[in-house]
């Protein structure tokens, strides 16, 4: 499985594929014109000896050499006939085309990018309407008929109703516009009517059922257009728990007040490496309660590059466990491709790995490896603790996740917040700058003040390295910190 749309940095080899699938497709149609060219002549040779038919085929066929000629074309006509049709040209250049077809996206990756459309959607409350936000972001795009549908349907199918309804509606008044479209008017009446219904948006004068030809009961179509007209655009059908409501806030760029007191502290200051007291590192106290700092030009613009392209060729989408079945899954709420980089894989990563040391004054022998993350379109992480583990295979060995260090390696344009729904605090990603917090308390017990989410990603790239740091070996080391947690 490809799955494009879990990564930006794999989307953009899209481009590549569409320019190398259009460079076989004509190498193929070149060969097929070949073919075509030999064909025709093949053709012609038959049909002059038809132009130039004798007056009296008998007299003619007597002729032994006019026999010869025709008994020994006709003999191998079929055969430089079939020469042609299985031209090894043709062979290689079909071959070739099948080859990159294989790299082509899939309808799951369709429906993947629908899903994320759909989740921003959700998450920025963006009406179809006004779907020029997306437009204006790149080359003023716009959706035909049939892509609004494909969209309305998949939303219908996974159960956001309102959504449907919405992209149905801007499906027909495109349809309306007379833009050209595989869907008819029809099939988009018929569904926004039973839409409508499973909403209960509008009175129904009775059940929504096509009248004869599959068309919508005129008094219902009325109805219907009017409703829609005046139709609120919120978030009244769809229930939301708690968590959802601040996680949704909070990545929508809505803070919780914060005492002036409290907002006080949130200083930043140069600060003695905790490791290595001969660095001074750029910290900022991001959050007080947990306590949540953010280290400003933590790796430099060549370490992000040179772990870029370590990490590129390893990404492969980030999976969580089922709580069911307890197997690893892809899941919609962790849309992201990941990749781990060991220690002494180059000496960067080892550089890296020193540098958390010398900062948090940390034991990283029991640590995990760096895990180097790229978001999709849309790409999110829901709410969660770094330190609820299902099936932590290393908790004999190493502890409970300690802490984490979390490394951003691009800004983001619009959305892809790191947020703690919470206690309201959320961090914006910037380039180069680490933050880290605890998610452990000094009594080893969860903080369960750390819930956290990574916003979907709305406009741009997100890159991140996690580091998560694990209690054995920081017995004597956490005492030292000044980091105050509870
Ligand atoms: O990417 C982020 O902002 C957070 C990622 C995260 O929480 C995780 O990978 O555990
Ligand atoms: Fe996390």
């Amino acid at each position: 499985v490809n799955e494009f749309y879990s990564s930006t940095d794999h989307m953009t080899r899209l481009i590549d594929i569409r320019k190398e699938f259009a460079r076989c497709l004509h190498g193929y149609i070149e060969a097929l014109e070949g073919q075509v060219d030999a064909l025709k002549r093949t053709l012609n040779t038959l049909e002059k000896d038809f132009d130039d038919a004798p007056e009296d085929p008998e007299k003619f066929i007597s002729n032994p050499l006019a026999a010869f000629q025709l008994v020994r074309k006709l003999s191998r006509v079929w055969a430089t006939t079939q020469e042609h049709l299985e031209g090894r040209r043709n062979t290689e250049t079909l071959e070739k085309l099948r080859s990159t077809a294989q790299t082509l996206p899939g309808a799951d990756d369709v429906d993947g990018v629908v899903m994320a459309l759909v989740r921003l959607q959700e998450m920025y409350r963006l009406d179809p309407r006004n779907i020029s936000l997306f437009s204006q972001v790149s080359h003023n795009l716009t959706l035909d008929p049939d892509e609004t549908f494909h969209i309305a349907m998949i939303s219908y199918h996974s159960h956001r109703l309102q959504y449907a309804l919405l992209w149905m509606e801007e499906t027909l008044r495109k349809l309306d516009e007379g833009e050209e479209a595989n869907v008819t008017k029809d099939e988009v009446l018929y569904q926004l009517a039973s839409f409508s219904h499973q909403l209960a948006v509008i009175q129904m004068p009775s059940r929504p059922e096509p009248t004869n030809g599959g068309l919508l009961h005129p008094a219902l179509h009325k109805s219907l257009i009017e409703s829609i007209k005046t139709w609120e655009w919120t978030a009244k059908y769809i229930p939301h728990t708690d968590t959802e409501n601040t996680y949704e806030a909070l990545c929508t760029g809505k803070r919780v007040a914060m005492t002036p007191q409290r907002e006080r502290k949130l200083v930043c200051r140069y600060r003695r490496g905790r490791g290595n007291p001969l660095m001074l590192f750029k910290e900022e106290v991001e959050w007080d309660q947990p306590m949540i700092l953010r280290y400003h030009d933590f790796l430099s613009e060549g370490e992000i590059d040179t772990i870029k392209t370590l990490a590129r060729p390893k990404l492969s989408r980030a999976q969580v466990i089922d709580a069911v079945s307890g197997k690893r899954v892809s899941a919609a709420s962790r849309v992201s491709q990941s990749a781990w980089l060991y220690e002494d894989e180059d000496p960067v990563v080892t550089q890296v790995n020193q540098r958390i040391a010398d900062v948090t004054g940390l034991e990283l022998q029991t640590a995990e490896s760096l895990q180097i993350a790229n978001y999709g379109i849309g790409g999110q992480y829901e709410p969660h603790y770094d330190s609820k583990l299902t099936n932590d295979s290393d908790f004999q060995l190493r502890g409970g996740r300690i802490a984490t260090v979390l490394i951003y390696m691009s800004d983001v344009d619009i959305g892809g917040a790191t947020v703690f729904p919470d206690v309201g605090a959320a961090l914006q990603p910037k380039r180069g700058s680490a933050v880290l917090w605890f998610n452990l308390l000094r009594n080893g017990n969860e903080d369960i003040r750390t819930l956290h989410a990574a916003c979907p990603v709305f406009v741009g790239s997100k890159w991140v390295a996690n580091k998560w740091i694990r209690t054995y070996g920081q017995e004597f080391r956490r005492k030292c910190s000044t980091i105050k947690s509870d």
